[in-house]
């Protein structure tokens, strides 16, 4: 064989391989620790500056974890509550996150919702595999990666994602297999969806808002509003320093509420200009503000920077629902919270604009919020 064949095939042999990987690493980080890896592939490895535990000029890193400001759902519903809304104005404010407290839902349905779920990634690959799809508006999405078409370093992360408005409509979709996985769901989007319009309630009248210019209550535009349940699952890793779980983003909704299932850590937040690990608080829920909150406050409240962080004996499951107004509604700073002080920082968006934003480059970091946010020189005391 002559040297330039011999070349060409060793060529073709490597790009061979790849695509069979490229198909393995497609299936999801599940299946690909079922086939026994011992080292974290290629496709995983994110480069240096991004590790979880290097520094670099943006973040420093430290190994501190955080108890987060906690906020008491019961004292929130008191007539007593001047205390706990000054609380969870500061929260909203300094951090962009808190754990929920005595929120009501009870603990026998986020019980059968963490197991239905967790008992979901347990299945055969087949059978999870039905509900693959690339359509952001599917009712049901199973994937791995945070975009498995477009990333070109895979995450650590296989996940399920439910739609759930209106949910009569939706939970046929959902999937049938473990048996009552669509029961769990259906009674745990509920209740979260409840706690959901009780939280955003309390967050306008922390921000001083009760009517909008029309007169009109505003909750009545966020109770047909989305409702997108996401079950992240992250098997253990056999290098957690090389990886991560989901890189650093901002949830683009309104309020995410996630419930970390058995107490395994994981998630950091951005603070004070450091990565701090969220201390799982038992029998609570971690709320945060989402790019949409961001905007219609005006930025007084913060859509912060967060990642997920992969463990290397114990897998990890968390359960995150994210809620906004309908997608077909404009999110624009409330005119009420624009001044000569404090002008419009941020641009009308939309749902159309943030998918349209998504598919046509890579998510990295809180790049959607940034491409909203108007120029300081350009900033104007302009209500519309
Ligand atoms: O798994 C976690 O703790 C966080 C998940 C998350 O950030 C998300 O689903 O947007
Ligand atoms: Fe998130």
């Amino acid at each position: 064989m002559s040297p330039a064949m011999s070349l060409a095939s060793i060529e073709t042999e490597i790009a061979e391989e790849l695509i069979q990987h490229e198909s393995l690493y497609q299936k999801g980080v599940k299946n690909l620790c079922e086939n026994g890896i011992t080292k974290v592939p290629k496709k995983y490895i994110l480069p240096i500056p991004d590790r979880p535990s290097s520094e670099n000029e943006d973040f420093s890193v430290v190994n501190s974890n955080i108890r987060l400001p906690t906020i008491d759902f019961a004292q929130l519903q008191s007539s007593n509550r001047s205390e706990v809304m000054a609380s969870l104005a500061k929260a909203c404010e300094e951090y962009g996150f808190f754990q929920l407290i005595n929120h009501g839902i009870a603990s026998d349905v986020i019980s059968h919702m963490s197991d239905a779920s967790k008992r979901f990634f347990e299945l055969p690959y087949e059978e999870r595999s039905k509900y693959m799809s690339n359509d952001m508006f599917s009712p049901v999405r199973y994937g791995t990666s945070f975009n498995q078409n477009k990333d070109g370093v895979f995450c650590w992360r296989d996940f399920l994602k439910l739609s759930c408005n209106p949910p009569e409509e939706m939970r046929p979709y959902w999937p049938a297999s473990p048996v009552d996985l669509r029961q769990a769901a259906e009674t745990y989007s509920k209740q979260a969806k409840f706690l959901y319009l009780m939280l955003v309630e309390a967050i306008l009248e922390s921000l001083g808002l009760v009517n909008n210019v029309e007169g009109e209550n505003y909750l009545d535009e966020f109770e047909d509003g989305s409702q997108l349940m996401v079950v992240n699952h992250y098997p253990p890793c056999p290098e957690p320093d090389l990886t991560l779980g989901i890189p650093p983003h901002s949830d683009y909704g309104f309020l995410t509420l996630l419930h970390q299932v058995d107490d395994v850590k994981g998630l950091q937040i951005q603070y004070q200009g450091k990565w701090v690990t969220v201390e799982p608080l038992a029998n609570s829920l971690v709320v945060n503000v989402g790019d949409h909150l961001e905007i219609f406050s005006n930025g007084k409240y913060k859509s912060v920077l967060h990642r997920v962080r992969v463990n290397p004996s114990r897998p990890r499951t968390s359960i995150a629902s994210l809620h906004s107004v309908s997608h077909n509604r404009v999110i624009r700073p409330s005119p009420q919270l624009i001044n000569e002080a404090n002008p419009r920082r941020y641009r009308d968006t939309d749902f159309a604009t943030f998918l349209e934003y998504v598919s046509s480059c890579e998510p990295k970091a809180k790049n959607f919020l940034e491409s909203r946010k108007i120029d300081k020189g350009k900033m104007k005391y302009t209500k519309s």
